[in-house]
């Protein structure tokens, strides 16, 4: 059985291994203090040292090619630990993103999901199941199974960085937008990762997994178009070769989502699209985050 940890709300998850506290002690927006793990039971469940220092990000996109999916390697190497987290693996290249992983010398501590993709299996589990000590995250909303069920507005620490949460429904229930931190040691320009809420001059398909073209221009329009102009933009897909955009670029040139609202639902309407060819298999695995003919750690 997986054991079902959440980030606690309104802490920061920043946590000294070599010190004891109780909940009481815990003082949010201290550099020093914690981020605490907890389980449903409400006892502390985890620790993960910090180190005083600068945070310094190490990024890469990575690229599947068969569903057309970018992967995010995300690590602290400002931190002795060089603490890390994926963002949407895919299981086909988990070989690939685990070996630079390696040669990187980064410790992966969280592999996350937007959301409970339609298209791919996520490699979730089989990174859990190649490295020990690896979390499963993903929204609460998506009504999936994983270690760490987040909500909007939690913060996911990785050494001295951490993404901010953002919920953006829409494409399915569950989609997120994690956020680069807006705190002036966090990465400038920020980073959002919107999964299939925002693509690059386009944006995810409404027609199924709770799908609403209403809450998808409501979750774009008040989450992330909200976000400062020059706010870099890493969607989950890229069908037509672009890499990265910005919130600027899509607010003026994104043929969907630029428009009014009741124009944006007739276009989503007339997408037309067929369904995901591996859609049967992705959703139920997806819906317990790749660990369907895997073992739990
Ligand atoms: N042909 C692909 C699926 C393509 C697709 O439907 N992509 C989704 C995101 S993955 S569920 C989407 O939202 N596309 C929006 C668009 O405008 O293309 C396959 O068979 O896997």
């Amino acid at each position: 059985m997986l054991p079902f940890l959440r980030i606690n709300r309104h802490f920061f998850v920043r946590s000294l291994s070599s010190l004891s506290f109780s909940p009481s002690e815990v003082r949010p927006f201290s550099k020093f203090l914690i981020h605490r793990l907890m389980p449903r039971s409400g006892t502390m469940a985890a620790r993960l040292s910090t180190a005083a220092g600068s945070p310094k990000l190490l990024f890469r996109q990575l690229f599947e090619k068969e569903s057309s999916t970018y992967t995010y390697l995300l690590a602290d190497v400002g931190h002795p630990e060089k603490p890390a987290l994926i963002v949407d693996p895919v299981d086909r290249t988990v070989d690939r993103d685990l070996s630079l992983v390696k040669e990187l010398g980064l410790k992966v501590i969280y592999a996350m999901n937007t959301h409970v993709h339609a298209d791919h299996i996520t490699g979730t589990g089989l990174i859990k199941s190649r490295v020990s000590g690896v979390k499963s995250v993903i929204s609460t909303a998506s009504n999936a199974k994983a270690d760490i069920l987040v909500e909007h507005g939690d913060k996911i620490y990785f050494g001295n960085l951490f993404l901010e949460v953002r919920a953006t429904p829409g494409h399915t229930l569950g989609c997120l937008t994690y956020v680069t931190g807006d705190e002036p040691d966090q990465p400038h320009p920020r980073m959002a990762f919107t999964g299939d809420a925002l693509l690059i001059r386009g944006c995810g398909r409404t027609d199924f997994q709770g799908g609403s073209s209403h809450k998808l221009y409501e979750s774009v329009h008040s989450q992330i178009f909200t976000l400062p102009k020059d706010t870099l933009l890493y969607p989950a897909h890229d069908y037509n070769g672009f890499t990265v955009s910005t919130i600027e670029e899509e607010m003026l040139y994104n043929p969907r989502l630029s428009k009014d609202e009741d124009t944006f639902k007739t276009i989503m309407e007339n997408l037309s699209l067929p369904y995901p060819k591996m859609i049967d298999a992705a959703v139920p695995a997806n819906l317990v985050c790749g660990m369907q003919d895997l073992p739990a750690n």
